[in-house]
């Protein structure tokens, strides 16, 4: 269970996310959607204790992430990709991050072939592609067997069999009981994993709803997204490049 109350921050002058409330339940994959520059890494990366809240707080199996005795055994989090050192081993990462958090060793090698890279797991991280970094991040998040789990764009840089894959662990991990947080931009793969889904706009919450319930009038949840964040878009590009002004000549 994750449970935020009036989380606030702001950077400056600038709000990242305001009176944000809501509970991230058990047993679910709760999607986390809002347009770029919404607020959605701060607030992961305030549940993870990463960034101080302003104003209000959140707990993670009833505590701060500060509180917790062994937090790797009870939250376990993909935020950014490439954390570790390039020049260490998948293995060696792991088992660092095991020693550190009081995790059995023989859990590095079960996580490593539950993400599939048992058998790249001796060579250079550093020389990981995109795809194997997430893996590695997710194996990572994995590695304490946690009860509640939060991946911030897990599928950034996967082929269609890794998202095919990604789609299959969240809802594998949620199915266990587990709490499931999960971002992504993706509306459409979102649609087929999420079950539950919290939609923020310029760090306020603006759904907090099942997927069922969001799509019940026959909208595509690509559709209901825009609908709920039609103003709340930071960034819009054109939707054809502007015409370079034509100096005309004088005709005779
Ligand atoms: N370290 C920081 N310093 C200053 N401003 C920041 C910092 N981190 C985030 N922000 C600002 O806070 C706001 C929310 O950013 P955040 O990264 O949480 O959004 P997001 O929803 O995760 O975006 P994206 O989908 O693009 O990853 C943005 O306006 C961003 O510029």
């Amino acid at each position: 269970m994750i449970e935020a109350r009036g989380l606030t921050k702001w950077y400056g002058d600038r709000t990242a996310v305001e009176e944000l409330s809501f509970d991230v339940g058990p047993g679910a994959v709760t999607g986390f959607l809002g347009p770029n520059g919404s607020g959605k890494s701060t607030t992961m990366r305030m549940i993870m204790g990463l960034d101080r809240p302003d104003a209000g707080e959140v707990r993670v199996a009833g505590r701060a992430y500060g509180e917790l005795g062994w937090p790797l055994r009870e939250v376990g989090a993909l935020l950014e990709a490439r954390t570790y050192h390039p020049g260490r081993s998948a293995r060696h990462h792991l088992a660092a991050l095991a020693a550190g958090g009081g995790i059995p060793r023989a859990r590095v090698d079960e996580v490593l072939r539950t993400v599939g890279l048992a058998e790249v797991a001796r060579g250079r991280a550093g020389s990981f592609s995109l795809g194997m970094a997430q893996r590695l991040g997710i194996a990572a998040a994995l590695l304490g067997d946690p009860e509640v789990l939060l991946f911030d764009e897990p599928v950034n840089g996967l082929d269609p069999e890794g998202v095919r894959w990604i789609r299959e662990l969240m809802r594998g991990l949620a199915a266990e009981g587990r709490t499931v947080l999960l971002s992504s931009h993706l509306i459409s793969e979102m649609a087929l994993t999420a079950d539950h889904l919290l939609v923020i706009g310029q760090g306020t919450l603006l759904a907090d709803t099942s997927v069922a319930e969001l799509t019940a009038d026959g909208r595509t949840l690509e559709e209901a997204f825009f609908r709920l964040t039609g103003g709340s878009a930071e960034y819009r590009g054109e939707t054809a490049p502007a015409a370079p002004a034509r100096h005309e000549g004088r005709r005779s």
